[in-house]
C-alpha cells in the first residue's frame, strides 16, 4: 500500500539541497526534470502545436527546458512568459531555448498546452488579469499540460489560491506535493503522473496504493482468519452493513451483536447479548448505529472494556468526543470532516498535518474520510488517497468502510495496514460499482475488488 512520496515546498527544497550538497549539480537537475517531464507531454501530444508558459521561477526554468526538447523532437513548439527568469537555472534554461519568447498577455493559444508558470515557489494567488489568461489558453487547448503544479494552488494545503483551469495532466517533479492529493486542488488534476528526478525524497507520508492482498493459506479455517465482533445499537441497518463488509474484507467470521430479529446476511451469526469476552475476537467493531444515548454509551464502554483491538466509527466517536483519553492504543478511528473536528477541534495545518496530529494526540491510527482520505499513525506515518468516486457522497458507505477496516484488521492484525487496505478497497469498490450506487452495492463489488489484488 506504500505509493510514491509526498512532500511539503519546504521538505521538496530540503530533499533537491541535499542533493546539490552530495554534488549534483543544479542546472543538470533542472534538465533531468525538464526532459523527464518532456517525455511524458511528447507521448500525449506528438507534434502538436504546443504553447508552454514560463513564469520567473525555476518552474519556468523547467518549461524553457521542456520547449527545447520538444523543438528538438520536431514539435512545433512557441514559448510564452510572464516577466523575466529570475533564477540562474531559469536564465541558463532560458538562454539554451534560443527561440522567440512571446508575451503570455497576448501570445495566440495552441492545441496543447504546457503550464511552466509557477510551482513550489508561489507565494500568492496569480494576478487576476494572469490568471484568467491561464484559464482562456488552457480552454482553447485540447492538452493540457501543469508541470509540477497547476499554477494557483498551494503546495502544502491543496488550497485554490486564484482561478485554476482544469488540467488533463500534472506532472509532479520528484515526489507528490500535497496539492495533488488534497482537495480542492486534487480536483483540478484529471491524471497524475510522477516523474523521477533522480534525486533521494525521503519522508513518512506516501500516497496510498493499490494493496498487495493474499489469499487465506490451505489450512485456513474460520477462526484462524479472524473473527470480527460488530457492536450494534439503535440503527440495525447501520450495523449489519459494516458487517457486510467485514465479511467481505476477508475475515472468517462476522459475529453482529444486535437485538434479535434483524434482517441480516446469512453468513453472519447473530448473537443479542453483548458478551464481547470471546478471546478469539481478532477485531472489535463499534459506532455505526451505535446511537448516542446512555444505553449506547453503555454499550460503548463494555466494547472499549473487552480489550480487542477496536475501530470506532460515527457515534462511537461522537460518544467520545472531549474524552480521547478513553480511546484506546493501536485503534482505528474513522471519522468524517465533522466527527473529526469534534474529536480533536481545530488543528492547524494541511489535512495531513491534522490527521497526523490527531494520531499522535489519540495515539490511534486516524482515518480522515473525505474525497481525500488521509490514514495516519501515531508514528509519523500516513497514506494518502486520491480521487474517491463521488458517488461514495451516499448513506452508509461510512459504515462500509469502518467494515471493512474491521474485516482487514481481523486478517493482517496491523491497524495502520488494515486502515490502508480498507480504504483502498472503498475506492476501487465504488470504481466497479459505477454511478449512482447504493453503499449495499459496494459489497457485492468487494470480490473482484480483492481477486484483482491477489
Ligand atoms: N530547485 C531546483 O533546482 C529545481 C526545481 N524545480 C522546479 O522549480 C520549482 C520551484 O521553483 P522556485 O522555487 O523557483 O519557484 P516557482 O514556483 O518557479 O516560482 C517562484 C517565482 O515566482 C514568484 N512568484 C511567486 N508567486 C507569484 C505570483 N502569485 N505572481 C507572480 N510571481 C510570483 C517568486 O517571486 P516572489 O515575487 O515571490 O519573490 C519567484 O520568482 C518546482 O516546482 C519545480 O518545477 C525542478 O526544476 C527541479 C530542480
Ligand atoms: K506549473
Amino acid at each position: 500500500m506504500v505509493g510514491g512520496p509526498v512532500l511539503t515546498a519546504a521538505q521538496m527544497r530540503a530533499a533537491e539541497q541535499a542533493a546539490f550538497d552530495a554534488g549534483v549539480d543544479d542546472y543538470g537537475l533542472m534538465e533531468t526534470a525538464g526532459a523527464a517531464a518532456a517525455a511524458i507531454i511528447w507521448r500525449a501530444g506528438h507534434r502538436r502545436d504546443t504553447l508552454i508558459l514560463c513564469g520567473p521561477g525555476n518552474n519556468g526554468g523547467d518549461g524553457y527546458v521542456i520547449a527545447r526538447i520538444l523543438r528538438d523532437h520536431g514539435v512545433p513548439v512557441r514559448v510564452a512568459a510572464l516577466g523575466e527568469s529570475r533564477t540562474p537555472s531559469g536564465q541558463r534554461a532560458r538562454a539554451a531555448w534560443a527561440g522567440p519568447v512571446e508575451d503570455m498577455m497576448t501570445a495566440a493559444p495552441a492545441t496543447q498546452l504546457v503550464d511552466a508558470l509557477f510551482g513550489t515557489g508561489l507565494a500568492r494567488g496569480l494576478d487576476e488579469g494572469v490568471a484568467a489568461r491561464l484559464c482562456a489558453l488552457a480552454g482553447a487547448a485540447v492538452l493540457t499540460h501543469a508541470v509540477d503544479l497547476p499554477s494557483g494552488v498551494e503546495t502544502d494545503s491543496g488550497a485554490i489560491l486564484s482561478a485554476v483551469p482544469q488540467f488533463g495532466t500534472c506532472i509532479a517533479l520528484g515526489a507528490y506535493k500535497p496539492a495533488h492529493l488534497l482537495h480542492p486542488a486534487a480536483g483540478v488534476v484529471a491524471r497524475l503522473m510522477l516523474a523521477d528526478i533522480g534525486i533521494a525524497t525521503p519522508g513518512t507520508v506516501r500516497r496510498l496504493a493499490a494493496p498487495k492482498l493474499a489469499a487465506p493459506d490451505a489450512g485456513a479455517h474460520k477462526y484462524s482468519r479472524g473473527l470480527v465482533a460488530v457492536v450494534g445499537g439503535a440503527m440495525p441497518g447501520a450495523a449489519a452493513l459494516a458487517a457486510g463488509a467485514a465479511a467481505h474484507a476477508g475475515a472468517g467470521m462476522v459475529r453482529l451483536h444486535a437485538a434479535a430479529g434483524q434482517a441480516i446476511p446469512h453468513a453472519i451469526v447473530s448473537q443479542a447479548a453483548d458478551d464481547l469476552t470471546d478471546p478469539r475476537i481478532r477485531a472489535l467493531l463499534v459506532g455505526p448505529g451505535l446511537g448516542r444515548d446512555a444505553q449506547a454509551a453503555q454499550r460503548l464502554a463494555r466494547a472499549l472494556a473487552a480489550g480487542h483491538p477496536t475501530v470506532l466509527d460515527a457515534d462511537a466517536l461522537m460518544l467520545l468526543a472531549g474524552a480521547i483519553e478513553r480511546i484506546p492504543a493501536g485503534a482505528i478511528l474513522t471519522p468524517h470532516e465533522g466527527e473529526f473536528q469534534r474529536l480533536f477541534g481545530d488543528l492547524p495545518g494541511s489535512k495531513i498535518d491534522r490527521a497526523l496530529a490527531a494520531a499522535r494526540k489519540s495515539g490511534a491510527v486516524v482515518v480522515y474520510k473525505g474525497a481525500d482520505s488521509v490514514i495516519a499513525a501515531p508514528d509519523g506515518r500516513a497514506a494518502v488517497a486520491r480521487g474517491a468516486s463521488p458517488w461514495l457522497s451516499t448513506a452508509g458507505t461510512g459504515d462500509v468502510l469502518a467494515g471493512l477496516c474491521a474485516g482487514r484488521l481481523a486478517v493482517t492484525g496491523d491497524p495502520f495496514r488494515a486502515a490502508g487496505e480498507a480504504v483502498w478497497l472503498h475506492g476501487e469498490a465504488a470504481r466497479r460499482a459505477g454511478a449512482a450506487f447504493v453503499a449495499d452495492d459496494l459489497l457485492g463489488a468487494l470480490p473482484a475488488a480483492i481477486a484483482a489484488r491477489l
